[in-house]
């Protein structure tokens, strides 16, 4: 095109390739029209051969135009990409598209009826199994162990493994969130405490690293708290036992070590805030994570760990990273910003979203003081005592008051909180799996992911703070399919929270106080009111702070002299 022909079509590129058809055609026309002007070079011709001339260049030329015209149909075809063409097609082009694809047609038509039987046939089986899922081209879930075998190539160790550990049956949300990270997506999900939710991360990460490599770290694993991360550690080497996969806790003493960029391993677990110094200080290299996983991703997302979540987040720069969030409670916010840093995933719900787990026969008992809730708890102990029981308050303060108080109760009992040594918060989750300890006092250092076998009762001696605590207190018993029992007490401080918890009861279908629903609502942030002490000893008068006196003078002065006395 010419430079100045219009300032229309300045910067305009002429795309030859893509108007081939036409240069042909305007080239093969200027060709023939040329031919013709040549003819006129001989003048003294014979008319009737002139016209004969004539007829077989006008054959000629329509010979021409159907050769131009085919030609132009080819290129219209070859420019189609993926069932969309360049050219917008014209009427006269269809039949040919037709006649070429009736074949592909039928079998066409044969895999979208499959595919379409398919997909009614997970979907009966999801609603079977109280499986909830939104996104793109979900993957069936899985119908049994055996398929990780059959249709993923599980490795025989580890599916071995799964064996060695009883499991039978995958759990609702391992049937489907495993599927759908063996395929490369992202995933967030939300399924009832206890439900196995720690083997639907791990087990699709051990299949997709299939061996130990020296290569980086491959994985991360985030927990919020050293106890889950610790255990999680433990679940992570069980499930690949005999695998040779090279799986580390980022402990103190990791963190501690002067440099960390050549450190290596296949699975990582760690708290966000050990990652981050990690990062920061140690020079940890996370470039080449394939897997992030955010466990308990609600409380993660909570302010005050957000930053630390990030600087990893940022750190796992892999374009190829496949993340995921689990959690037995997934507010919307933590959906609108796991959204931000997902490519296409998959949202999986077991059951409701946000309720507490169905095995658990939840119970509220007014006790109406903190003197009543000490009463109350010391009566349920001498009637009987079921353990093992887990207590939970609200503050470390009231984790060793009230331990203080059942210690000379002759109960085996045992205290966790924030205060301890690591080693001595180890001994006392150690010994209350072991069941050495009977009753264990806690805070909300273990209201999540810790999973006790057999918990048979856990009391909320102080109100939880809010709906997603109450899910994750209770959720320490009734796992794996077993029943527990949860008794919350409340005072008068805490009716207005009690709706709040009434709804959770009638939910997950326990019986709950009705009158409690009628209650004004009340949206609660963090729920924790200044109680009084749970201590029964007097505290020994402590002396009011010694004023500093002004140095008297004595003579002269007999009423002040004797005021001091
Ligand atoms: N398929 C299974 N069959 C039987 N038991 C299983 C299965 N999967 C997991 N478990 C067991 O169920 C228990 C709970 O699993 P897990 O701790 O992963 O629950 P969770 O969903 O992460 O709970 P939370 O929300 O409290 O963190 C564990 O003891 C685990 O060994």
């Amino acid at each position: 095109m010419e430079k100045d022909s219009s300032f229309l079509f300045a910067g305009t590129h002429f795309d030859r390739k893509k108007f081939a058809a036409d240069i042909a055609m305007f080239k093969e026309k200027k060709e023939s029209d040329k031919a013709i002007d040549d003819s006129s070079l001989f003048e003294d011709r014979e008319p009737e051969l002139e016209e004969e001339e004539k007829k077989v260049k006008e054959k000629e030329k329509e010979k021409e135009k159907v050769r131009v015209k085919k030609r132009k149909r080819k290129t219209i075809r070859s420019e189609t990409v993926e069932g969309f063409s360049v050219f917008k097609s014209s009427k006269s082009e269809e039949p040919v598209v037709k006649e070429e694809n009736e074949q592909p047609e039928n079998d066409l038509s044969l895999e979208k009826k499959k595919f379409y039987q398919q997909l009614e046939r997970d979907a009966l089986f999801r609603k079977k199994h109280n499986i909830h899922v939104s996104g793109n081209n979900i993957p069936s879930p899985l119908g049994d162990f055996a398929e990780l075998s059959s249709r993923f190539g599980c490795k025989a160790k580890l599916f071995r493994n799964l064996a060695n550990l009883g499991f039978k049956e995958p759990t609702p949300i391992q049937r489907q969130a495993i599927p759908v990270l063996l395929s490369g997506r992202e995933c967030f999900s939300c399924a009832p405490t206890g439900s196995g939710k720690t083997l639907a991360f791990v087990c699709p990460i051990l299949m997709k690293l299939k061996r130990a490599s020296k290569d980086g770290i491959r994985a991360v694993i985030l927990c919020p708290t050293r106890e889950l991360a610790t255990q999680t550690t433990r679940e992570c080497k069980r499930f690949a036992e005999g695998c040779k996969f090279c799986i580390k806790l980022m402990s103190k003493q990791r963190v501690k070590r002067a440099d960390l960029s050549k450190f290596s391993c296949d699975i990582l677990i760690s708290t966000p805030l050990r990652l981050k110094l990690a990062i920061r200080k140690k020079h940890i290299d996370l470039s080449k994570v394939e897997y992030l996983v955010l466990d308990e991703s609600d409380k993660l997302f909570e302010l005050g760990l957000l930053k630390q979540i990030d600087s990893v987040v940022k750190a796992c720069s892999n374009p190829s990273i496949v993340r995921s969030l689990f959690s037995a409670t997934l507010p919307d916010f933590v959906e609108e910003l796991a959204r931000t840093i997902m490519h296409d995933a998959v949202r999986v719900i077991i059951g409701r979203k946000n309720t507490a787990s169905e095995n658990v026969k939840q119970k509220l008992v007014f006790a109406g003081s903190e003197e009543g809730k000490l009463l109350a708890l010391r009566q349920s102990f001498a009637e009987s005592l079921n353990p093992p029981v887990l207590i939970f308050v609200q503050s470390k303060e009231r984790a060793k008051e009230l331990h203080a108080e059942l210690v000379v109760d002759n109960i085996r009992v045992d205290v966790i909180h924030s205060d301890l040594s690591q080693a001595q918060r180890n001994n006392a989750v150690d010994n209350f799996r072991a069941g050495k300890t009977w009753v264990l006092i806690a805070t909300d250092v273990i209201a999540r992911g810790m999973d006790f076998k057999g918990v048979n009762c856990v009391i909320n001696y102080d109100f939880p703070d809010s709906t997603s605590a109450y899910i994750h207190r209770i959720g320490r018993c009734g796992r794996a399919g077993r029943s527990g029992e949860a008794i919350t007490l409340y005072t008068e401080e805490d009716v207005p929270f009690l709706r709040n918890i009434a709804n959770e009861m009638k939910s997950s279908g326990s019986e709950f106080p009705s009158w409690a629903l009628g209650l004004h609502k009340k949206k609660w942030k963090k729920h924790r009111p200044r109680r009084e002490s749970i201590s029964t000893t007097p505290k020994e008068k402590e002396e009011p702070p010694r004023k500093k006196r002004k140095k008297k003078a004595v003579v002269g002065n007999n009423q002040s002299s004797m005021e001091s006395s």
